[in-house]
């Protein structure tokens, strides 16, 4: 999408991306969480930012519900607004990999529109789409926030899963499931090794390849 105001330009840095990955040692990305309210997207954010930060990679969490007090706390919860809240944290976690910088999103974003768009603004193989694939069942019995209680008893309208709709991609980079063969739940850091395996396996865990030597 254009500015809306036409005279504006792109002004370009003096350094560039590859010399601040090189600084960092480490290459930016994307990794963007999606599911139900309650299926532990922030959860496993967190352990995957514990896990990272132990193999000395920086990352830095943008959550839901915290970006909604500040960056986007004058959107609510129709359509157009999580359209724009996503199109909004998209944008921020586009700028934090430019920085070089691991960039964890642990937002519901219902919508594969929207993480499609996102998809599209960040490079390719730079978006890791990680489905959390836990049961409506499972999210709405953990409850923490008694917010499907209330979506229940009509006080809240829209809420994902039960009046509003979560739409699962085709292809997401990972799924996590919420149990194993047996039926145990599996662990957030369990979930987070997966995560942690995939971004290895595509290389978005080595030092980046066109780094220019700066120590
Ligand atoms: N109507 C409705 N539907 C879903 N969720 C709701 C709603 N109202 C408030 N909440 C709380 O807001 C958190 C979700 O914010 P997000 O920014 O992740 O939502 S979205 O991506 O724009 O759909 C979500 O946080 P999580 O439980 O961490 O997912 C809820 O606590
Ligand atoms: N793998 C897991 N196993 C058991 N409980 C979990 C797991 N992941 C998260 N939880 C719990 O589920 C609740 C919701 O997790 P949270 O990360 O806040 O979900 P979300 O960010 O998707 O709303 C929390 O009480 C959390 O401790």
């Amino acid at each position: 999408m254009a500015p809306a105001c036409a005279n504006i330009r792109w002004q370009h840095g003096c350094v560039e991306r590859a010399q601040r990955q090189s600084l960092l040692k480490q290459k930016g990305c994307v990794v963007w969480i999606t599911g139900l309210s309650g299926s532990g997207k922030s959860t496993v954010a967190c352990a995957l930012d514990h896990a990272l930060a132990r193999m000395g990679k920086l990352c830095y969490v943008l959550d839901g519900d915290n970006v909604r007090h500040g960056l986007c706390k004058d959107l609510g919860f129709s359509s157009s607004d999580r359209e724009e809240n996503i199109r909004r944290v998209g944008e921020v976690a586009k700028l934090f990999a430019d920085a070089g910088v691991v960039a964890l999103v642990s937002c519901i974003s219902p919508y594969r529109r929207d993480r499609e768009f996102v998809r599209g603004l960040v490079g390719k193989g730079e978006f890791v789409e990680v489905y959390m694939n836990v049961p409506l069942s499972i999210c709405e019995k953990r409850d923490c926030k008694g917010l499907y209680k209330l979506a229940r008893a009509g006080v809240i309208k829209g809420f994902t899963g039960i009046d509003d709709p979560y739409e699962v991609s085709e292809m997401p980079e990972v799924t996590l499931e919420a149990t194993d063969e047996a039926g145990e739940l599996l662990t957030p850091e369990c979930m987070a090794d997966s995560v942690v395996a995939f971004l290895a396996q595509h290389g978005l865990l080595s030092g980046p390849a066109d780094c220019l030597q700066t120590r």
